[in-house]
């Protein structure tokens, strides 16, 4: 295990030289939310996508632990310790036995408290890229574990494609699914608490609960199964129609102007409309570039969004790009 980074030339990995690590963000395709587990946590299946928008992690030497973040929402990303890259690298090097000294620089193009797992794309892109700037030599499955400290998400920032999340979402495997999908994504002007929703399913759960006797339903495969078959076949309205959301509801009780959002999308011709993953960001499933346009001009021009991505899936997970951009 070297204390020093791996610089490509001429084919060969030198020590010390920056290392830049892209990470894609996530559109939940479906996601079944089941018990409240004793951690805090709730069991789910779930379906992830990684699609075509990312962040950027270039990782450079340092004598201490620095951070910046630039881009997308970066006012109202925290750059000490509560940073989930910061504490991903702290957690590397903790776990490695080596100094933190490095210098991230996150470069965003995920909303912040979107939905779509920004944050856990940037720990998963710190993980790859300290890992290669302090010769860890982690193995794939390594990262996977110490992502799974940092958040449900991390695993599957790694991971990326079409893939099944379950436990609390961080024991992920790849689904098999035929091509390429377009989304129109409606991004909000604010974000929504991932545990704030979940805490909003609770509450209706309960509130049901107390009349049915019966609150959160078990999950397991066979809740997933119809849009598995859909992504094996990959037909994109077979797709569409087996989208489906648990935190949907509780998410637009908590932001009730995205039922409008999701009115105008489907109004302009989207296959589907979801809320992606606790929200308030929502994605739409189209058929082709002309489809995508309408929905994506309807929902600029409507006000019904603050504003609009057009982006596709799957793409892979987090990866050194070289070179860097
Ligand atoms: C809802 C989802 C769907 O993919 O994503 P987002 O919409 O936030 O991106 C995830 O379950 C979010 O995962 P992530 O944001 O990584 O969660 P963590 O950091 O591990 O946990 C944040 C909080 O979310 C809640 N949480 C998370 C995962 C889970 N299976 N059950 C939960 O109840 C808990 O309140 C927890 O304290
Ligand atoms: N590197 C980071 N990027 C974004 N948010 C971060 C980061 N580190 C910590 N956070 C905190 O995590 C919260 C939500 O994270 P994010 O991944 O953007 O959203 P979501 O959980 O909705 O997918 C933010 O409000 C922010 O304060």
């Amino acid at each position: 295990m070297g204390s020093g980074g791996l610089h490509v030339v001429g084919g060969l990995r030198v020590p010390g030289a920056p290392v830049l690590v892209r990470a894609p963000a996530k559109v939940n395709l479906a996601l079944r939310v089941g018990g409240l587990r004793p951690d805090g946590s709730h069991e789910l299946v779930t379906v992830f996508e990684a699609v075509s928008l990312h962040e950027d992690v270039r990782a450079s030497p340092s004598d201490g632990l620095e951070c910046t973040v630039t881009g997308e929402g970066a006012d109202d990303v925290p750059v000490d310790g509560r940073n989930l890259a910061v504490r991903a690298a702290l957690l590397l090097a903790e776990r490695a036995g080596v100094p933190a000294h490095v210098r991230l620089d996150i470069t965003k193009e995920v909303p912040v408290a979107g939905g779509m797992a920004g944050g856990s794309a940037d720990a998963a892109a710190a993980l790859v890229a300290c890992d290669a700037l302090w010769g860890t030599g982690m193995s794939r499955d390594d990262l996977a574990l110490l992502g799974a400290e940092l958040g449900a998400d991390v695993p599957f920032a790694l991971l990326g494609g079409t893939a099944v999340g379950t436990g609390r979402g961080e024991q992920v495997l790849p689904a098999l699914a035929r091509g390429e999908r377009s989304w129109v994504l409606a991004l909000s002007a604010t974000g929504l608490s991932t545990p704030a929703v979940y805490g909003e399913l609770d509450r209706r759960r309960g509130e049901v609960g107390a009349t049915e006797g019966a609150a959160a339903p078990d999950v397991d495969e066979e809740h997933v199964h119809d849009l598995l078959a859909a992504l094996r076949g990959g037909d994109a309205a077979a797709v569409a129609a087996a989208l489906v959301n648990d935190l949907q509801e509780p998410a637009l009780a908590l932001a009730p102007h995205l039922r409008r959002t999701l009115d105008v999308g489907l109004e302009a011709g989207a296959l589907a409309g979801v809320v992606s993953g606790s929200g308030p960001t929502t994605a739409f499933l189209v058929d082709g570039r002309e489809q995508g346009l309408a929905v994506a001009v309807a929902l600029a021009a409507s006000g019904a969004a603050a504003d609009v991505r057009r982006v596709s899936g799957p793409v892979p997970g987090a990866r050194v790009v070289e070179p860097a951009r």
